[in-house]
């Protein structure tokens, strides 16, 4: 099965590396695979993801987060030193937390009800890609079958993670209005966490890749788990940002999510549009066609709506000086309908944009 693997050139499948030359060709390994170089997290950490889009990341990075314990109690059942063991277990306490409430799985729940998920919704991995449950599968089975050396070299990835870490939390922080410190709360521990976590498994295959082969099979390893990320970030950017192909099962935006509150538009002020105002886009609110996505979207600092065609013709009317029961006669002679029907359903969406924040009167 290692035929799967890149095979390295010829001159350097005898050398035996020293522990020093091991680790720096494992970190170069990462240099150039390693997912904080996808584009999806350049978008996500760069504040150019919509809130959907980032709501597609945290639901399917669920599945990684929940299926880590998983995949380190199969580490933990190759390993017949119970000192080993006794290292190896922190990882699953790390996760699962000693009492209910507590640990990283709770607190990724945290991350996506943060960002507007039921938790039920989360727990249940109903909306997930089917990409990321074949990565994150292909992850467990790979510690479960493969040697020890190789379970543990897979690991390794977390030595390239504080720095993606800290890039993330602070892009996130400035990017998206939605995210808060508490949403990404996750994240907090990891940067200790995962440092002593990559420090031990990098002593333990520098001491026990010892030959050539045991080398070669150290660094494929870590190749694979890259790949295992790298398909992750694939699969949400073809899913939901280009060509935005959801595939059937997968979570849709606007399901799964906790109902917003009704009083957020009372509570920032715009209060309930009628058909005699005369709507309009705060400032900083535009309507624009994005071209990379081929849509109309309503661009809001730091938050993206997308746009359905009956919206893309409302907002084109609404200009400060039209009233609502104006724009409801104007669609109702470019579109041969009643305008009293029309208005009604403008309403609605108006009041929905203006609880959102992205439209007043
Ligand atoms: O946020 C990240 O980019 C990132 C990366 C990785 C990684 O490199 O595998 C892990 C995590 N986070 C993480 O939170 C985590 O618990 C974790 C466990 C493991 C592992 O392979 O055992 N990797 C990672």
């Amino acid at each position: 099965m290692t035929a799967a693997f890149p095979t390295p050139a010829a001159d350097e499948t005898q050398r035996l590396l020293s522990p020093e030359d091991l680790e720096a060709a494992l970190r170069d390994i990462g240099a150039r695979r390693y997912h904080n170089l996808h584009p999806f997290h350049r978008l996500l950490h760069d504040g150019k993801l919509n809130k959907d889009q980032v709501r597609a990341w945290a639901l399917n990075r669920y599945y990684y987060q929940a299926m880590i314990p998983v995949k380190d109690a199969a580490v933990l059942a190759r390993m017949t030193d119970a000192a080993l063991r006794r290292v190896w277990r922190q990882r699953i306490v790390d996760h699962d937390g000693d009492h209910p409430g507590d640990g990283g799985i709770e607190r990724w729940l945290k991350l996506a009800e943060g960002v507007g998920f039921a938790r039920d919704y989360v727990l249940s991995t109903k909306g997930i890609l089917s990409a990321t449950r074949f990565s994150v599968d292909a992850y467990v089975h790979f510690v479960s079958e493969r040697s020890l050396l190789e379970a543990i070299a897979s690991s390794l990835t977390e030595m390239f993670s504080p720095t993606i870490i800290s890039e993330r939390v602070a892009g996130m922080l400035k990017n998206y209005d939605f995210i808060t410190r508490d949403t990404l709360a996750y994240f907090d521990k990891r940067l200790t966490q995962a440092p002593r976590d990559a420090d031990f498994a990098l002593d333990y295959v520098k001491q026990h890749a010892t030959t050539p082969a045991l080398q070669r099979q150290a660094m494929a390893a870590l190749t694979f788990k890259c790949n295992v990320l790298w398909t992750q970030l694939d699969a949400l950017y073809f899913a939901y940002v280009a060509p935005g192909m959801i595939p059937p099962d997968a979570w849709t935006p606007g399901t799964g999510l906790v109902p917003e509150a009704p009083a957020v538009a009372q509570a920032a002020g715009t209060g309930r549009i009628e058909a005699g105002h005369t709507p309009r886009l705060p400032r900083g609110v535009r309507l624009r066609f994005d071209e990379t996505r081929q849509k109309h979207v309503l661009l809001a600092p730091e938050r993206t709506f997308d746009l359905d065609d009956n919206a893309v013709a409302v907002l084109s009317l609404v200009d400060g000086q039209r009233t609502v029961a104006e724009i409801a006669v104007a669609l109702g002679q470019t579109y041969a309908a009643d305008p009293k029907v029309i208005e009604g359903d403008i309403l609605v969406m108006l009041n929905d944009l203006a609880t959102k924040r992205v439209l007043e009167r």
